[in-house]
């Protein structure tokens, strides 16, 4: 039986509603669109509903589903929940997972030719965990978007079996997923992949492909 400690729960949920406000302010998640999850335990996360508008998130909006997307509370679970326990699932380390659906990360992921973004050279590669350096490469995968979303997580997972997990990817005309060891850092990650694809879009103006 999966079980989970029911303050942890509250303290997600009061979180990830704050954390949608922000993310809606700034114009990363309208129209109800994106999804937010944080990590409870080895076998569950909290995890916005389904169709909410994310500014305006109250705890009822947020529900416990399993690493099979099985709701473990009421609610209707987010449409892409399975691109969140797939994360969890391959990486014990993951506590936070954010989507949002910025005009910039959109727009880029449609005009970009190849099937992954490779970057350089910013400092504010530095943001992501791990990194150290604007001299390494990071690599952001570019998936075809897909209604099928268990389809898309395993095309995700297998991408990341070949390739490496990295920090963040895309899906083609729909957002950006992207994680971190807890919500701070994810949020971190989200701050610094949203203003790197935004210095590329800006670089595609000025040099176009
Ligand atoms: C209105 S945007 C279409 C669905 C989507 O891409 C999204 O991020 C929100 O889906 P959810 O089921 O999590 O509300
Ligand atoms: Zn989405």
């Amino acid at each position: 039986m999966t079980v989970f400690n029911p303050q942890d729960f509250a303290r997600a949920a009061q979180a990830l509603g704050d954390t949608g406000r922000i993310l809606y302010q700034r114009g990363w998640s309208p129209a109800t669109s994106s999804n937010y999850s944080v990590r409870l335990n080895d076998q569950c996360c909290a995890l916005t509903s389904s169709g909410k508008h994310k500014g305006e998130l109250t705890p009822a909006d947020i529900l416990v589903v399993d690493w099979q997307g099985q709701p473990l509370t009421n609610g209707k679970p987010s449409a892409e929940t399975l691109l969140h326990t797939q994360l969890y699932q391959r990486d014990a380390g993951i506590g936070a997972v954010l989507h949002t659906h910025s005009p910039v990360a959109v727009v880029l992921s449609q005009i970009w030719p190849q099937e992954q973004l490779s970057i350089s050279g910013w400092e504010l590669q530095k943001a992501f965990a791990g990194e150290t350096t604007h001299e390494a490469t990071l690599n952001f995968p570019l998936f075809a978007n897909d209604q099928d979303i268990a389809r898309l997580a395993a095309q995700v997972e297998a991408t990341m079996q070949q390739q490496g997990q990295g920090h963040a990817y895309l899906i083609r005309g729909h957002g950006v997923y992207t994680w971190g060891k807890d919500l701070t850092e994810c949020f971190r990650h989200l701050e610094a992949l949203e203003n790197l694809l935004g210095y590329q879009l800006e670089l595609l103006k000025l040099r176009p492909l």
